[in-house]
This record gives C-alpha cells, sequence and structure tokens, in this order.
C-alpha cells in the first residue's frame, strides 16, 4: 500500500513512468510541489517537460508511479474524474493561446467562469479585473485574430488566472514571443501567481527564464537526475 504524501505540497509524484505510443517520455520521476510556490520544470527540447505537465494536471494517465493532489490520488481517477479534477482546480496556459476565435478578448477571460456556473455580472467583472491586470484592457472587445501573439498570450493568462484555480500549468508559455514580450509576460504571470498564493508550475527549455520561478526541477531524458531540493517521502508510522 502506498503512503499518503506529504500535507504541505498540493502536487505529489512518485515514480513516474509514461510513454507514448512505445517512446517513453518519463522514466522515473519524482517531484513535489509546494502550495503557493513558484516551480520552473526546464529541460532541452523532448526531455519529457510536456509530458509531466500533462501527467501532473491529469490530462494523461500515467502508465506507472502515484500522482497526488491536495493528499488525493489522481493516478486512481477515471478519465471523467480527471477531467473535472481540470476542469475545477486547475488552470492551463500553453505556447500557444488557445482562445477562442468568434469571441472577444473578454468574452474569452470570463468563458471559463461562466461554464463553472459564475453570473454573468461576476464573471465579466473578474474578466475586466484580470484584463487590467495583464495590461491589455484596451483588447476587451477585439477578437484573436485582431490581436498580436504577446496581446493573445496575455488574454491567454487572464482567461488560465481568473477563475483562482488552485495550481495554474504554464508549458512554455513564452515560446513564441521575442524575448522582451517573455520577460514581461512571465513577469505578470509569476507576480499574479504570488499575489493570490497560486501555486504555479512552469516549463521552459530557456533556463534562464527560470529565474522567475521559487525552485527548479531540471529534467534530462525523463529523468530528473539532480533535483534541487529531494523529495521529501511520507512519513512511514512507526512499526510498519
Ligand atoms: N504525442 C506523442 N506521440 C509520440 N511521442 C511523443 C508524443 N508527445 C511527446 N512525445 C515524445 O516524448 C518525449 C518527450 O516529449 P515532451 O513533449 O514531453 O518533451 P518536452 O521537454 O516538453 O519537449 P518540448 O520542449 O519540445 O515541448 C519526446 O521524445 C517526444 O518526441
Amino acid at each position: 500500500m502506498s503512503a499518503a504524501p506529504p500535507d504541505n505540497d498540493v502536487l505529489w509524484a512518485r515514480g513516474i513512468v509514461k510513454s507514448h505510443q512505445g517512446t517513453p517520455a518519463l522514466r522515473d520521476v519524482s517531484i513535489a510541489v509546494r502550495e503557493g510556490e513558484v516551480l520552473a520544470i526546464t529541460g532541452a527540447r523532448g526531455s519529457g517537460k510536456s509530458t509531466l505537465i500533462g501527467c501532473l494536471c491529469a490530462l494523461l494517465p500515467v502508465d506507472s508511479g502515484e500522482v497526488w493532489f491536495n493528499s488525493s490520488p489522481v493516478h486512481t481517477l477515471s478519465r471523467a474524474g480527471r477531467e473535472k479534477l481540470r476542469r475545477d482546480r486547475f488552470g492551463f496556459v500553453g505556447s500557444q493561446p488557445q482562445l477562442v476565435p468568434e469571441l472577444t478578448a473578454r468574452e474569452n477571460v470570463a468563458l471559463p467562469l461562466l461554464l463553472a456556473g459564475s453570473g454573468h455580472k461576476a464573471a465579466y467583472g473578474a474578466a475586466d479585473d484580470w484584463l487590467e491586470r495583464l495590461d491589455v484592457t484596451d483588447c476587451a472587445k477585439r477578437r484573436p485574430t485582431e490581436l498580436i501573439q504577446s496581446q493573445r498570450q496575455r488574454i491567454a493568462v487572464a482567461r488560465a488566472l481568473a477563475p483562482l484555480p488552485r495550481v495554474v500549468f504554464a508549458d512554455d508559455p513564452t515560446a513564441p514571443l521575442h524575448r522582451e514580450a517573455q520577460d514581461q509576460v512571465l513577469r505578470i504571470l509569476t507576480s499574479a501567481a504570488r499575489s493570490h498564493q497560486l501555486t504555479l508550475v512552469l516549463a521552459t527549455h530557456d533556463p534562464e527564464l527560470a529565474k522567475y520561478a521559487d525552485r527548479t526541477v531540471a529534467l534530462v531524458d525523463g529523468r530528473t537526475p539532480a533535483p534541487a531540493t529531494p523529495v521529501r517521502r511520507a512519513a512511514v508510522p512507526a512499526g510498519h
């Protein structure tokens, strides 16, 4: 029987193995993410960052190993259970902002709140607040095709943060942006996460961008060879 993870880790995974159609992506990954921290997962292209994020955010089922969120097992959830967890507790920003093209920026940001049952006024009020925090209020009434890439990515960040998820996953969120826009978006993303006590898991292939994180875990070829901080094991009661 496996022991439950420590209470102060919002996410905790042990011995994750995951392949894509027979290609190993994660070979034995253990990782702990503390409540409220900004954790960077770094590694070269193909090292397994997206796969690890996918396993932690309940998008991908693991082949073996354990993933826990808030002391509840994720690895035993059904597909529907994983979808519900993602919808209710997690926010996601990818490297390409996947906005709904028919909706304005404001409507895109309000959408997850409306889908989660918020009233119209509350959802649009939150959308306006987040557009302002991300400095894109002037984009509110425009559709994604009328915006430049860095504006679209800010809208995607606003949409991920507006429902105040417990954990925000950002998978190379600034990959298509030039350096100045990368710094701006990451500064805003990490400071918004910190000021709202959200946990942020940020994958980046650029070690330079890990400076925005509190802690870094490096992935090499699907493994975490030298974690910056050793994964703490759950205490085993005396006599077991
Ligand atoms: N859907 C898939 N089908 C087959 N192989 C995949 C798939 N997704 C990932 N892989 C393989 O799994 C390994 C890890 O890929 P992954 O995308 O997790 O790495 P990454 O570090 O996020 O890379 P990148 O920085 O390029 O996004 C790579 O060898 C990749 O080719």
